[in-house]
């Protein structure tokens, strides 16, 4: 099947005071990959959610394979071939894989073995012609992060969907699984699909999109043959001004040592060894990054240093001290910030606004509260001041925080950590979700910090941020650490096979 395949057109969708989506006009066609770009808050996922049934056009007119569509719901998009796959994954996690992809099936658990064995064969079949594996009789929280994005398609095709909806797909995977999905796109490409997908890597767009739509400000500002345009031009039509791009320069740093964690042993939530006499020091105006795919300690590594995960043996010093037990109140007063991985689990308070979220960690301080008593005026201009200096996009200073765009959020909580000038900034993924003027204004604050004296663990799967930033490079895998380079001496090809555990080239042919 060629031709359009999806048109919507002067698509307007409100919320409160704000136009998300401003007259939309958009396109694609079957047998292409399509990308939509735009900056933090600029409405892609809006006009996404209204082609996938998440949320109801305001005005305009959707049509699919030409024909005027109603999507009410997800049901209705399902019905017309449109899938989604969402940045946080729709899966039950004590479900296996193939249970999870057959949920919804009417009565599907009651017809019995010989029926669920014939249903296993299919999505195995459906999982190998579009080179998507993952172990369909393991439960999912026992699947990586890239297996369950795998899961998560393979549901979509097994619905089928023709028309193939990505948000930020690439933001959770390693650079080996990223070659992996655009090999799979590719594939839905050549059977005719439309996939569509929203990201903030140019790089990746450049090199996988047929065409690319640029939105900005909820207004749909072009749509571009990739290979007519490049990465500037992209640039200057998300921001609509000129755009320069400058390279950080960088002077080595000989600081005292602020950290040192020696033979720790961490469990997970679930029994299993996170970290195995695990050690590392970060020293003062140094950035040591951990590159690794996700699940091999890294979220436990951050929650011991940041007070919110014991550890059995070993020992950590910070600052000169013994750090003697896990304590939140402990790490905050001693000047360690966070920049959780989830940054609406551990982060931020959705239904609070963003004066009450930014003073989450200091309401106690006398420059914020005297007497018990919040000092509102001035806490007000605070937040503010620092709403506007990271240039969080909110309505009102008392909106909901879970209304901002996943961008905005994560620039929010960047600015309440920094505020507190932190001796060690644990930053877990910090520019995941965000654009590319964000990511740089990210990248900007933590070289600040590093300059100011202070320690970064930056712990991130994004090769590229941690090639710039870090001082020293650590390969975490399996709880341990199994390799590590400097600044000068680290090497892409190397620290993208460590991550995936192997040591050489000549095993990675085994
Ligand atoms: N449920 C909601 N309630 C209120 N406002 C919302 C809601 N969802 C989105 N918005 C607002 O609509 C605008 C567009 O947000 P959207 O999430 O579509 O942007 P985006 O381009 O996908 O951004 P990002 O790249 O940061 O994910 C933002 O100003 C956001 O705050």
């Amino acid at each position: 099947m060629r031709g359009t395949s999806v048109e919507m057109r002067g698509i307007v969708k409100k919320f409160g005071s704000v136009t998300a989506s401003d007259q939309v006009d958009f396109s694609a066609n079957a047998g292409e990959i399509h990308a939509l770009l735009g900056e933090n808050g600029a409405g892609k996922s809006t006009v996404m959610s209204m082609l996938s049934g998440v949320y109801r056009a305001d005005e305009g007119e959707i049509f699919i394979h030409e024909k005027g569509a109603q999507i009410r719901s997800p049901k209705d998009a399902a019905q017309l071939g449109v899938g989604m796959v969402f940045q946080n994954f729709r899966l039950v996690q004590s479900l296996t894989a193939a249970e999870n992809i057959v949920l919804g099936e009417k009565s599907s658990f009651w017809r019995g073995r010989k029926w669920m064995k014939n249903k296993r064969e299919e999505i195995e079949a459906l999982a190998e012609r579009f080179g998507l594996n993952f172990p369909v009789d393991r439960p999912i929280w026992q699947l990586s992060v890239g297996e369950q994005q795998r899961v998560e398609i393979v549901k979509t095709l097994y619905r089928g969907a023709d028309i193939i909806i990505l948000d930020e797909p690439t933001s959770v995977l390693t650079p080996g699984e990223v070659e992996q999905l655009f090999e799979t796109l590719r594939v839905m490409k050549q059977a005719g699909k439309t996939v569509i997908m929203t990201t903030h890597k140019m790089k990746e767009v450049m090199a996988s999109s047929d065409r690319i739509s640029v939105m900005r400000k909820g207004k749909m500002i072009a749509t571009l043959t990739t290979a007519d345009t490049d990465e500037l031009e992209l640039a200057r039509l998300m921001v609509g001004k000129e755009v320069t791009i400058t390279r950080q320069e960088r002077e080595a740093t000989e600081g005292d040592s602020l950290l040192e964690v020696k033979d720790v042993d961490v469990y997970a939530d679930h029994g299993r060894k996170a970290l195995d006499h695990f050690s590392l020091n970060v020293c003062k105006g140094e950035i040591v990054g951990v590159a690794g795919v996700a699940g091999n300690g890294q979220k436990e590594l951050a929650e011991v240093l940041t007070g919110l995960r014991g550890w059995k043996s070993g020992e950590i010093t910070f600052d000169g001290k013994t750090v003697k037990s896990a304590s939140v109140r402990g790490a905050i007063d001693s000047g360690i910030s966070h920049v959780p991985e989830n940054r609406m689990k551990s982060g931020l308070a959705g239904r609070l606004g963003s004066v009450d979220n930014l003073l989450f960690k200091s309401y106690r301080s006398e420059e914020h509260s005297k007497f018990g008593f919040l000092k509102s005026a001035k806490n007000r201009l605070w937040s503010q001041e620092l709403v506007q200096r990271f240039n969080v996009k909110t309505p009102e200073l008392e909106t909901p925080v879970q209304q901002l765009s996943g961008g905005n959020q994560q620039k929010l909580l960047f600015a309440r950590e920094i505020s507190h000038r932190p001796k060690l900034m644990v930053a877990v993924h910090p520019t995941q979700g965000l654009d590319v003027g964000a990511t740089a204004g990210v990248h900007d604050l933590l070289m600040e910090l590093r300059g100011s004296g202070s320690g970064v663990l930056l712990i991130s799967e994004d090769l590229d941020e941690l090639l710039q930033l870090s001082d020293r490079i650590l390969v975490i895998y399996n709880g341990s650490i199994i390799g590590e380079s400097t600044h000068e001496e680290a090497n892409r090809e190397s620290i993208g096979l460590l991550m995936a555990g192997i040591h050489n080239r000549e095993e990675s042919a085994v």
